[in-house]
């Protein structure tokens, strides 16, 4: 699990030194590197089907750029053939008998024409370059908003599959390769077009010469297609470490735990923790570099072996006089052209190698993402919601052995106040999440309204519920968006200000600088920020905006004073008749409130009735009562 390093924060000779990040390795299915049991050749001949999938993405994006992309590459091939034949046309009177000028003259027709040809090449590719650069940004929006998308929609549950998170982190790889994915793809195609034209003409000319400029340049092609191939499994290495070194700056760096790292003395250990995960990575990268140097100096020794027999070749061939001196001429303009070509084929089609690895990637994530989406019934759940029924149900987290909600059955009716209470970890976030359907049970039903969830359209049953979950979110945005998020808004704000007034926030948000339009994001420029328990306020006031038929509250006061959790508890009372309440909390006192009192312990149902009637069963709620008040 750990290793042993040696950089370690404020170690003195009587501290011990700290433990350095543990080393996380996933096993199971997600833990074979894609590319280990795959084939040089199968490596190279997956180039062209990325080069379509390069296109058809490009095509839905923007078709009239891609018609431009593709126009260009045909002007590139027809005009580097026009090239190479009027310099053949015009090496005849070049290197022929009779006067400069003369000769120039006869020549002339044909400079003009290769002028005319290097200019339409140039222009090709800087129209090329436009329609790329047309296609690429919003190519790249297109496919990070589709993993954002993705992973938002997924079944809650995913998030808990081991390996997921490292999955997604390897599928962002293949959205920033989509930066530069179109502008490789470009310039394989209109290399390869270049070195087609031109290793053409080259064996019209001598059939001898095309061999051989291959051989020069077929072990730089290998070399870079290994070199990508020890890239990517270093890549792959370091995905876990790379995913947690990502979140560990997020919550290193965020102002929001700045506190609590500062005060706690934290920041020295955050910081060695980032190191050692970057050395760590760092070491990975650092042990292959001797297979790449081994790799980059086979292949170009082998490749310098083969250019040398290839200008040998063309100087025997001119000198024997099997080829006229003008052919000779051309054929040497015709092999720098094709090994230029020949080059950027090798780099770019490297490139595009690599980039199908990161691809393969995300399209593999997006097809299990798409997989893991709700597949549910589409029955609707109408208005009002009467009751809410649980019958046997069992619900287990992926890769635990014990279920966290264990044979659970309850009626929830409309009107009703229901209190759940019981010690961490007994489950009572969990029943909330298969109670709004966020997760389906193993086993046995939840229903509303009669109706069985697993049959029904999730967004019917979340547009009926507001919950105001342990750990919320402070989104950054305005005041008013934090309390419409989710909910579509009017342009009156009444309705804003009248769920403001329920959580006690009118007097707070009119200090701020532009009231409902601050922004609560006190990194930004001009943003400002709430204290805890405000925050907590705000949270109640955006579920009680959406008026649900379902309210559930799960420790909805823990950050607030007294005053403003007998508010809320009150407006929870007043609003109670006409939807199910659902309250979770851990200070007893409030559940005197419910109509109806559910304790659970490892994931059952223990105890339930009124109030009164708990306090004195001398079960767990009254144990748990006299220790609240035991001070
Ligand atoms: N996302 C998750 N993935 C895996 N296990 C989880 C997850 N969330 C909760 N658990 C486990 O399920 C069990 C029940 O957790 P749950 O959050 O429902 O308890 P709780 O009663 O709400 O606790 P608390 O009072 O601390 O909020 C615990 O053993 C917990 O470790």
């Amino acid at each position: 699990m750990t290793s042993t390093d040696t950089h370690s924060p404020q170690q003195t000779d009587t501290t011990p030194p700290p433990p350095p990040p543990a080393e996380i390795k996933y096993s199971g299915q997600y833990s074979v590197n894609p590319l280990g049991a795959v084939s040089f050749w199968k490596l190279c001949a997956q180039i062209p089907s990325v080069l379509r999938h390069i296109t058809r993405m490009s095509w839905e994006t923007d078709r009239r750029a891609v018609q431009l992309l593709l126009a260009c590459q045909v002007v590139t091939g027809v005009a580097a053939a026009v090239l190479l034949a009027a310099t053949a046309r015009a090496m005849g009177p070049i290197l022929g008998a009779g006067a400069v000028v003369d000769r120039l003259r006869e020549a002339l027709p044909a400079l003009l024409v290769m002028a005319g040809a290097a200019a339409l090449t140039r222009g090709a590719g800087a129209v090329a370059m436009y329609a790329e650069r047309r296609i690429t940004p919003t190519l790249t929006t297109g496919t990070d908003t589709a993993l954002v998308a993705a992973v938002c929609r997924v079944e809650a549950a995913a998030y808990a599959v081991d390996g997921f998170a490292d999955r997604q982190e390897a599928a962002e790889m293949g959205v920033l390769r989509t930066h530069v994915m179109v502008a490789d793809a470009q310039r394989f195609m209109s290399a390869l077009i270049r070195m087609i034209t031109a290793g053409g003409v080259l064996s019209v000319l001598n059939i001898l010469m095309l061999p051989l400029l291959l051989l020069a340049v077929l072990p730089a092609g290998i070399g870079a297609v290994l070199t990508a191939r020890v890239d990517y499994e270093i890549h792959y290495a370091n995905v876990a470490d790379r995913n947690i070194r990502g979140m560990m700056r997020w919550w290193s760096t965020t102002p929001r735990f700045a506190d609590e790292a500062r005060a706690n003395g934290m920041t020295d250990y955050l910081l060695f923790w980032y190191r050692s995960l970057s050395e760590r990575c760092d070491r990975r990268t650092l042990a292959a570099a001797p297979r790449t140097l081994r790799i980059a100096l086979v292949s170009a020794v082998a490749g310098g072996f083969f250019l040398v027999a290839t200008w040998g070749a063309l100087a025997w061939l001119a000198v024997t006089g099997r080829v006229a001196l003008a052919i000779a001429a051309t054929a040497v303009v015709a092999v720098q052209t094709t090994l230029a070509a020949l080059s950027q084929v090798v780099v770019n089609g490297a490139a595009v190698f690599h980039t199908s690895l990161y691809l393969g990637d995300m399209q593999t994530f997006l097809a299990d993402a798409a997989d893991r989406a709700p597949k549910r019934g589409d029955v609707a759940i109408g208005a009002p919601v009467e009751e809410i029924r649980l019958d046997e149900v069992v619900y287990r987290y992926p890769g635990k052995d014990k279920a966290a909600v264990d044979g659970v059955s309850l009626t929830l009716r409309r009107g009703e106040i229901v209190a759940v209470v019981g010690v961490n970890g007994s489950g009572k976030s969990t029943l909330t999440r298969l109670i709004t359907g966020i997760y389906l049970a193993d086993k046995g039903c939840v229903s509303w309204n009669g109706t069985d969830l697993a049959d029904v359209a999730p967004a019917t049953v979340w547009s009926r519920t507001g919950l105001v979950p342990q750990i919320f979110a402070q989104w950054p945005l305005r005041v008013r968006e934090n309390v419409t998020l989710g909910q579509p808004r009017t342009h009156d704000d009444a309705a804003v200000w009248e769920a403001v007034d329920a959580v006690g926030m009118r007097e707070a948000i009119e200090d701020l600088p532009s009231g409902l339009d601050t922004l609560l994001a006190r990194e930004t420029f001009g943003g400002a920020e709430l204290s805890g328990g405000q925050w907590q306020r705000l949270a109640c006031s955006r579920a009680l905006y959406r008026r649900p038929s379902l309210l559930i509250l799960d420790e909805p006061t823990s950050q607030m004073d007294p005053r403003g959790e007998h508010q809320i508890f009150e407006e929870i009372k007043a609003i109670s008749g006409d939807r199910i309440t659902i309250v979770i909390t851990h200070r007893l006192e409030n559940t005197r409130i419910a109509d109806h009192i559910v304790v659970m312990d490892h994931g059952r149902i223990t105890e339930q009735g009124r109030y009164d009637d708990l306090v004195h069963a001398g079960g767990t709620f009254a144990e748990l009562l006299r220790l609240s008040q035991d001070r």
